[in-house]
């Protein structure tokens, strides 16, 4: 469980801010983390991973805090957190010795259902290549939590559908999931939960089979979410 409280984060370069009162992410959902460009995504992901400071507040995950946690825990960005003259190989080598529960071999079969090559040089990969190899590193440590910024982002690459089916085939089915993304319409159909960011505030945290009952899309969600009163 990640348990959010009082969180206050800024930017004074930017002014910018992520304000939260008050959230849990459960064990085991799935939670689209959605909202305009600016509206505080990332900021929200990397404060969960602990990158940077606090003004206010705290964060914990099972109760303790995340820099207790990070055995646990993978971050999948575009920027990544490989190494570049590392070839995806030597990179998972380095990875064990970092995470116990990294499985080696798990990484090889990943690498081969994404058709990456294991002996060239990270820094010689596509955008899309960079991703896949972040997933297959973070499900190869097998972390109970994994927070993926925009992991289609490479959607030119290999297709979106294709990538999740991916994605979610590499899963045990216990694992957390946070993922910030633009594609409403691929996401809809696999998380079971939106929180809609807008300018640093949550303005609407919705179940999607709530909205199935209700028969509402999340795209018009979105659009309530937006066109409320700042
Ligand atoms: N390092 C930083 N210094 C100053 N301001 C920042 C920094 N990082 C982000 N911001 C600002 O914080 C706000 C939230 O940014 P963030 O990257 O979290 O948004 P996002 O929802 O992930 O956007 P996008 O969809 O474009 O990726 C924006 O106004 C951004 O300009």
């Amino acid at each position: 469980m990640i348990e959010l409280k009082y969180v206050d984060k800024r930017y004074p370069a930017s002014n910018a801010f992520l304000f939260i009162n008050s959230l849990t992410i459960n064990k085991g959902e799935i939670v689209g983390v959605l909202g305009e460009n600016g509206s505080g995504k990332t900021t929200l992901l990397k404060a969960i991973m602990g990158i940077g400071e606090l003004r206010n507040g705290e964060i914990t995950i099972d109760g303790r805090p995340v820099k207790e946690q990070y055995e646990r825990m993978a971050f999948i960005t575009e920027e990544g957190s490989f190494l570049p003259d590392l070839t995806p190989v030597k990179y998972a080598q380095f990875l064990a010795s970092f995470y116990p529960r990294f499985d080696q071999e798990y990484f090889k079969k990943l690498l081969k259902l994404y058709e990456l090559p294991s002996d060239s040089k990270i820094k010689t990969f596509s955008k899309g290549q960079k991703i896949k190899l972040e997933i297959s590193a973070g499900l190869a440590k097998q972390a109970d939590y994994l927070l993926l910024d925009e992991p289609f982002a490479g959607k030119d690459i290999f297709s979106r559908s294709d990538s999740l089916k991916l994605m979610m085939s590499g899963l045990s089915g216990t694992e957390t999931l946070l993922i910030t993304t633009h594609l409403i319409d691929e996401i809809e159909n696999i998380i079971d939960r939106a929180i809609i960011l807008h300018k640093g505030i949550i303005r609407a945290d919705v179940y999607i089979d709530d909205l199935r009952e209700e028969g509402k899309s999340l795209a018009e969600v979105m659009h309530e979410a937006r066109s409320k009163r700042s």
